[in-house]
């Protein structure tokens, strides 16, 4: 059996939630899917300074789930805060969304857009396709212009946004494929790519299939140079129980 942990690193119930439910519509019939978010934190990830916060709880989850012995993580949130130093600390494959998403949106299209959340982040998903190596491919960046955590108010309006923000970039971006940038949109998917006859990419689901795929060929994180388990030496304080023993 796999075991696929899916870390949304803010700390709201609702978000992790729709993430698991995102994370379970896809996953194949061996895969179980422990969907989990840290006990403290921020409320939602909007900026360098949330991800910096959200960090240290994707790395207690991670530490968690290397003893609970899952087979790989996922860090559920667009900017894969944490992911490098997750490597590190992982023994199974560590999947970003946001990478997951990209990589998904260049085997289907030779350009594709991005939709997120607020204008701030989309200065973030650009750092993001620099650091991917995906600069090249994407069209164009979108901003629904509302906080994350309207897309789990219940009223719609968040979702509604990221509609017309999709129909908006297939008009005018000439992308054939378009990355929904949060990973609390990533039940719309489905929805949006029968509506708009054109791949909309959840990075969710992306990135559960990656890890089915790497365990599936028996690949993990290399622990052979910079992603090697943290160099051993006694943390203080809070961070006391943050290496495994
Ligand atoms: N671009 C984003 O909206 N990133 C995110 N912030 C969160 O709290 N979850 C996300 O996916």
């Amino acid at each position: 059996k796999t075991v696929v942990q899916v870390i949304n690193p803010n700390t709201s119930l609702a978000m992790t939630e729709t993430i698991g439910a995102a994370a379970r519509a896809v996953a194949g019939p061996a895969t179980e899917i422990l969907a989990v978010c840290p006990a403290q934190g921020v409320p939602s990830i909007e900026g360098h300074f949330d991800e910096a916060i959200a960090t240290l709880g994707v790395l207690e989850h991670i530490k968690a789930g290397r003893e609970q012995g899952v087979s790989g993580h996922v860090i559920a949130c667009f900017g894969d805060p944490g992911l490098l130093a997750a490597r590190e600390l992982a023994q199974g494959p560590v999947i970003g969304i946001a990478e997951a998403a990209m990589h998904m949106a260049t085997m289907v299209s030779t350009r594709f857009s991005i939709v997120t959340t607020l204008p701030r982040t989309v200065i973030i998903a650009r750092h993001l396709l620099q650091r991917y190596g995906f600069e090249h491919y994407c069209a164009a960046l979108h901003a629904i212009d509302l906080p994350v955590l309207a897309l789990e108010d219940g009223s719609g309006l968040a979702q509604e946004k990221v509609r017309a923000g999709c129909i908006q970039a297939k008009r005018q971006d000439g992308s054939g494929a378009i990355v929904l940038g949060c990973g609390g949109m990533a039940t719309l998917a489905s929805e949006l790519t029968l509506e708009l006859g054109i791949p909309v990419i959840d990075g969710v689901g992306a990135a559960v299939k990656m890890v089915e795929s790497l365990v599936a060929l028996g690949l993990s994180t290399s622990k052979h140079g910079d992603l090697d388990y943290p160099v051993r030496k006694t943390l203080s304080g809070q961070f006391a129980g943050l290496l495994p023993d």
